[in-house]
């Protein structure tokens, strides 16, 4: 991935007409493609390479196919649609790498319907509705489709951007297994994507990329803005964390006796969450997720298994985090004569975006009259990805009562077009240039 300059427009600041932009069909689109992967929460759960995903991918690639935007699948099972662009070659002979918007497909499990989707369908119809309005592009413009962002089946975050820019291969995560011991590598060829796929291989520059996202959280609607141009992206650990105690007879084990592994992760989870509690805003620790062996209700548990997933602005904070949750559980462990085991399965730095971009973003939420408001993202998003790869900037709509992955996430549709119309407008300054 080499780093290029975004386009520059060299134009007036006269706002540029945006034809008929009420007319575009995104809620429309967005409850349609919300019902592949519709669970019985009344959510959405879509995981890499289910059937679900799948279909979602598919019948993504064929409404780009309708809307004239060339679908192509790479390797790993992103989707691209395309706006080719009939700029003159650079000095170099070479075409301009593509400006590319777009999020992710995937989900949590029991996830809302906004969560990645939005960007992905802001990104189709934008390219409609540019071609529609304004023709060919002097700059190719792209969107995305994201396999794999949120790591909800596999241990494993970022997949679909890291892929593309080469940080990650699949040899690196094909061993990886999901909550029923499939594999990746079987889930990655089940789903008629990897190296013996007729796909081409998923690394690709990209010229500059702009991600469109709900924001996931209240700032935006306590503030009443309607706009959030993000700053920065936490950054992230996360971890498998496993106890081990011994078997015993709920009855006839006397308290003091036992080595109860889930009762041991019980105080565990409790001093994790007093450490962020005590770090204080905005570092943020969770645990999602527990498991316990044999799990039987009249057994004292042999193994814990928990999630830990530390996030801050700031790496030092994350890692200070980690240094005395680590400190903390040891001391348990020792004192119930427990067995602790961390894997580590996550880790990515926080990054600001480009700056640049940034300023852009904001000139055009003048042009729409729209207010916008400055601010880190607490959410991770394949962004922060891109960003040490090429320009890459981030736009936020209002999360209604700050709610996400919960079947009750929710965007008003005048927010969802805010969004859309600037990021319209944002790709016209770079693919026409004016
Ligand atoms: N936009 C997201 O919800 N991203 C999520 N996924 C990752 N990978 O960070 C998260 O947990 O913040
Ligand atoms: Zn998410
Ligand atoms: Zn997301």
């Amino acid at each position: 991935m080499t780093e290029s300059g975004v386009y520059r427009s060299s134009g007036t600041n006269a706002p540029l007409p945006l034809p008929n932009v009420e007319q575009v069909e995104l809620q429309a689109m967005l409850d349609w493609l919300s019902t592949y992967g519709a669970d019985a929460q009344g959510g959405v759960t879509r995981l890499l390479y289910d059937a679900a995903w799948c279909e979602a991918q598919v019948a993504l690639a064929a409404k780009m196919q309708e809307k004239g935007l060339s679908p192509e699948f790479d390797q790993s099972g992103n989707l691209y649609g395309t706006l080719k662009g009939e700029g003159e070659e650079s000095a170099t002979g070479a075409e301009e790498l593509p400006v590319v918007t777009g999020s992710h497909i995937d989900s949590v499990v029991y996830g809302g319907k906004y969560d990645g989707a939005y960007g992905v369908v802001a990104g189709v119809l934008a390219l409609e509705y540019l071609q529609k309005h304004f023709g060919a592009p002097k700059r190719t413009l792209q969107v995305v489709s994201l396999c794999e962002e949120e790591g909800s089946r596999f241990p494993f975050a970022y997949w679909g951007s890291r892929s593309i820019t080469g940080i990650t291969s699949l040899e690196d995560v094909e061993h990886l297994k999901d909550q029923d011991s499939v594999t990746f590598a079987q889930a990655i060829s089940h789903a008629g994507f990897g190296p013996d796929s007729a796909y081409r291989p998923a690394a690709k520059n990209y010229g500059a990329f702009i991600e469109l996202h709900i924001e996931q959280g209240q700032v935006l609607e306590r503030l009443g803005h309607s706009i959030g141009v993000v700053s920065d992206i936490v950054g992230q650990k996360r971890f498998s964390i496993t106890v081990s105690g011994e078997a015993n007879h709920a009855g006839t084990t006397p308290m003091s006796w036992r080595k109860d592994a889930l009762a041991g992760a019980a105080e565990m989870i409790a001093a994790v969450r007093g450490i962020a509690l005590d770090a204080g805003e905005p570092l943020v620790a969770t645990v999602g997720r527990i498991t316990a062996d044999p799990g039987v209700g009249n057994v004292v548990a042999a193994r814990a298994v928990f999630s830990l997933d530390i996030r801050h602005i700031r790496q030092e904070s994350i890692d200070r985090c980690w240094q005395d949750t680590l400190h903390a559980f040891s001391r348990i462990a020792a004192e119930q004569q427990l067995g602790l085991d961390w894997e580590e399965h996550l880790s990515v730095t926080p990054i600001p975006m480009n700056a640049e971009m940034i300023s852009d973003i904001q000139d055009t939420c003048q042009q729409e009259q729209l207010s916008y408001w400055l601010m880190p993202s607490g959410a991770g998003h394949d962004s922060q990805i891109f960003q040490p790869a090429c320009p890459t900037a981030m736009i936020f709509v209002p999360s209604q009562d700050g709610i996400s992955h919960n079947p009750l996430e929710y965007t008003a549709e005048a927010d969802l077009m805010h969004g859309f119309r600037v990021l319209v407008r944002l790709l016209y300054k770079y693919g026409y240039g004016s």
